[in-house]
């Protein structure tokens, strides 16, 4: 089964956008998990520009009470600064159930590529090992659209030495394939680099763009993903049909989806 961890950082940023308290980001987790979500995903970046250090704990502490996954994703290597403690300190508080790492760059607009495991393999492997010993589930952020007959297989082995559980495929390309019309192809390497993460001992979780249009043809062709983060389009939909029938629409999606 594929699990639905809804993002709310655009939540955060509609706030943030006024400098009060609404729209609430714990409303609005709340209302997601009310209408059946499994999870629930913020990315605090170092900026704070949507979700900051208090949404953090406010969410860890709704998500413990309510017994369903928080994932908390981050990029390791950003250092501390005003407002941001760092990835690794905010695990050490929040506890996620899930870390999920991502090599974003501080100028970035939204994440667009997954680590370098020949590059960043051995700096990621005591992360791992840290974030495990405060019982995280480690998900690595990483490609999957470039050619499956290339370094994958080395990148693959790489990723799985570091000792994490997971891999987090960036969707973002996908989504592009799939608006221009021409999915096959991506989704075809999609699979063949799921199957080998599979057979290395990584389990598979998706995300960046997935939408009520593009997730039912992913889930389809991509074996055994475990979850699927979705926010930007999500909340997007939420504005016309609320978050409670947008939930329910992505969970029909899940539950009707073969792959
Ligand atoms: C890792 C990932 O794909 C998501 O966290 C996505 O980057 C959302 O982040 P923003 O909401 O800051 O764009
Ligand atoms: N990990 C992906 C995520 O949390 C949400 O990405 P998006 O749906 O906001 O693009």
């Amino acid at each position: 089964m594929t699990v639905l961890s809804v993002n709310v950082n655009k939540i955060a940023v509609l706030r943030n956008s006024r400098g009060e308290r609404e729209p609430d980001v714990v409303r609005a987790a709340q209302a997601c998990l009310d209408a059946g979500a499994h999870g629930i995903t913020v990315h605090p970046r170092p900026d704070a520009r949507h979700i900051r250090a208090d949404d953090v704990h406010a969410l860890a502490a709704l998500t413990r009470a309510r017994g369903v996954e928080f994932n908390l994703e981050g990029n390791p290597f950003a250092p501390p600064r005003p407002g941001y403690p760092g990835f690794l300190a905010l695990c050490e508080l929040a506890r996620p159930a899930q870390a999920t790492l991502v090599p974003d760059g501080d100028g970035q607009l939204t994440s667009d590529h997954g680590f370098d495991f020949a590059r960043d393999g051995a700096a990621l492997r005591p992360l791992v090992a840290r974030l495990k010993e405060l019982g995280c589930r480690v998900s690595l952020f990483a490609d999957a659209h470039g050619d499956p007959t290339l370094d994958h297989e080395r990148s693959i082995e790489r990723a799985a030495a570091t000792g994490a559980d997971r891999l987090e495929l960036y969707t973002g390309p996908y989504a592009e394939a799939f608006a221009a019309g021409n999915a096959e192809p991506m989704l075809a390497r999609f699979a063949a680099i799921a199957r080998r993460a599979q057979a290395a001992g990584l389990g598979i979780n998706a995300g960046h763009d997935l939408s009520q249009h593009n997730l039912g043809a992913f889930l389809a062709a991509v074996p055994a993903v475990l979850e699927v983060s979705i926010g930007h389009a999500l909340i997007s939909e939420a504005l016309y049909a609320g978050l409670d029938q947008t939930v329910r629409r992505y969970l029909a999606i899940l539950g009707g989806a073969t792959g």
